[in-house]
């Protein structure tokens, strides 16, 4: 069994990242990102922060822009038309999700699909489906396909389950998993999926994306399996330091014994979520620029 090392590589894209920005500033070019966050949600704000500390590490340009809870929709979009037109900023994330009296997909919209590094637009997402290279796939999925290369597991023929339909993580997945760089043979699983483990232990990939603690059990996966944890839960833990714990979707010491290969949370798929989104962020302020 193959634990993948989602820091390990992570870091290995990073220094990727890290050599383009190097050339891009040699060039006169520092890529800028700006991260929008409206409320004062304890776990977004853990990982705004975490985005725009990365941005300083590899020396490129970032914005965090906090609005109170109580924010209106108007001042929010007003604020990203600013965005829009500061030429300093290359990508623009708006951290999801935004409170409940906020409209997402309004948004969504009115950031420059240019900047649109989180790959939400529906400019994106057409590109995605078309696959059109020019767009932005979003940061999860495509740092979920980068280690299932880095772990050199064969995609091409698969069966893949993805379980969970969302538009930041199951629609994409399963569109980059379906698509001619993977030909993997996809389904796609949600709330009302009839046999749910009985289908699972069809797959050779499982990419497991519901957003409950240790969904995924033993009875789910077949031997030899590959499975991808992208859940990322706080479960209370009166003994850890925070006094939470950060836990999968998949029940990991049961699983883990059955697989060719699994992603560790935490270190498995969330630190390459942020290194995809430098990644994008680059390719972002390239197709701006010109560089
Ligand atoms: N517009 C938007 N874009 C996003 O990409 C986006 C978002 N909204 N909203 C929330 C989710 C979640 N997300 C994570 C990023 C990194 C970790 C991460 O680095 N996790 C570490 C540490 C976990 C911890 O200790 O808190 C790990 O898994 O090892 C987790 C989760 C990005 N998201």
């Amino acid at each position: 069994m193959q634990i993948i090392d989602g820091k390990l590589v992570a870091s290995q894209v990073l220094e990727e990242v890290k050599g383009d920005i190097d050339r891009l500033k040699a060039a006169g070019i520092t890529p800028g990102l700006a991260v929008v966050l409206v409320g004062d949600d304890p776990a977004s704000q853990v990982y705004v922060n975490s985005k725009v500390k990365k941005c300083g590490e590899l020396g490129m340009h970032s914005r965090k822009i906090v609005l109170p809870a109580d924010a209106s929709q108007e001042e929010l979009l007003e604020v990203i038309r600013e965005l829009n037109a500061d030429a300093s900023i290359h990508g623009i994330l708006v951290q999801s999700p935004p409170p409940p009296h906020i409209d997402e997909a309004a948004v969504v919209l009115e950031i420059d699909p240019a900047k649109d590094v989180d790959g939400f637009h529906p400019e994106n997402v057409a590109k995605l489906v078309m696959e059109d290279e020019s767009g932005f796939v979003p940061c999860t999925p495509l740092g979920c396909i980068r280690l299932l290369k880095a772990a050199g597991i064969e995609t091409a023929g698969a069966n893949a389950v993805v379980i969970g339909r969302s538009m930041i993580v199951g629609k994409p997945m399963a569109h980059l998993l379906m698509s001619k760089q993977s030909n993997a043979t996809v389904t796609v699983a949600h709330s009302r999926t009839k046999n749910l483990p009985e289908l699972c232990r069809s797959a050779d990939i499982i990419v497991a994306a519901i957003g409950r603690p240790s969904f995924v059990t033993a009875e789910f996966v077949k031997d030899g399996a590959v499975v991808i944890d992208v859940g990322i839960n706080r479960v209370e833990d009166a003994s850890a330091k925070r006094g939470y714990r950060i836990v999968g979707d998949v029940a990991y010491d049961e699983v883990a014994p059955r697989c060719r290969a699994i992603t560790p949370v935490p270190g498995g798929v969330g630190p390459m979520t942020i290194a995809m989104l430098m990644a994008n962020t680059v390719k972002a302020c390239r197709q701006q620029t010109g560089a």
